[in-house]
């Protein structure tokens, strides 16, 4: 098969038949760098749960995958996380819907009092959560580049009043129907970004979804407005990767240091612990 594309923690193959298989590598990042040790399971965990989500969310919208059958000649490593998927025509926009303020959104509320073209009440903080989830649309930034924020007349110049509206409609029920079942189990979605492609004239939902590497998950037992918050999965990484123990500088522009053995294993207990949480099936 042909290798398509690298993105931080996925990676994209053209089948034979036309069709695409994204394979989830165990990667983690953060502070914008891809970690040089891997989290094992992450990449199944995460595409297991995709793949549910998936399902749950068939009847509010079609979705790419075909199948979860490893191709031939597909190394054995990659069993359950990689996945079989239609070619669609992606619509070059980040569809982001936003529960919560925080990251690029609260940076640009606190510029401007508004996110993507919409004013929000004043008095906001980090973390607080919005009167309405929104739509923040942004455009697909190129490698190492920022996304830049989109306003809902962009995204209609760029594809069109008919189509941005679905767009928005179907990131906001995405968002909506994820974070309503999450937090009854616990777990915040403070905002989540999803990839939709056309095929044969109809809206499909690509990529992942509401996973933590699309979505910030937070605790919901520790959501405190007016700091930031913790999340749910990195943040043993985070707080060791800036530990005098890491002796590393977020600011230095270095690569971070190798993860300690017992900063991997709670991370990767705390995938297991999202997936069976939001699931309610057993990892094991
Ligand atoms: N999904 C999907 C998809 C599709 N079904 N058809 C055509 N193109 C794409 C596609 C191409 N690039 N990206 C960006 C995100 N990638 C996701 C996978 O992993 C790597 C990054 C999506």
């Amino acid at each position: 098969m042909k290798h398509l594309h690298s993105g931080k923690v996925r990676d994209l193959y053209e089948l034979p038949g036309g069709e695409l298989l994204i394979v989830a590598r165990d990667s983690i990042s953060a502070y914008d760098h891809v970690l040089d040790t891997p989290i094992p399971d992450k990449g199944r965990i995460l595409t297991q749960l995709s793949l549910w989500w998936f399902e749950r969310l068939a009847d509010v919208v079609p979705n790419h995958v075909v199948s979860t059958d490893l191709p031939d000649g597909s190394p054995a490593e990659w069993e359950g996380r990689a996945v079989v998927v239609r070619r669609l025509d992606m619509i070059p926009v980040e569809c982001v819907a936003r529960g919560y303020l925080t990251g690029g959104g609260l940076k640009d509320y606190r510029k401007s009092g508004a996110v993507c073209g919409i004013v929000l009440p004043e008095g906001l903080e980090d973390g607080s959560r919005l009167p309405e989830p929104i739509f923040t649309p942004t455009t697909k930034a190129a490698v190492g580049g920022h996304d830049q924020p989109m306003t809902y007349q962009d995204v209609e110049q760029l594809a069109g009043a008919g189509l941005a509206s679905r767009l928005r409609d179907i990131t906001m029920e995405v968002y909506r129907r994820g974070a309503e079942l999450a937090l009854e189990r616990g777990v915040i979605v403070a905002d989540t970004k999803i990839e939709l492609g056309l095929r044969e004239g109809e809206l499909v939902l690509g990529d992942e979804v509401l996973t933590p590497d699309s979505s910030r998950f937070w605790p919901a037992d520790d959501w405190e407005p007016g700091r930031s918050q913790k999340s749910f999965d990195k943040q043993f990484v985070r707080d060791w990767l800036v530990s005098p123990e890491s002796g590393w500088d977020p600011a230095s522009g270095t690569a971070p240091p190798a993860l300690p053995a017992h900063i991997v294993e709670q991370t990767r207990a705390k995938y297991v612990e999202a997936y069976e949480r939001l699931t309610g099936r057993s990892w094991a």
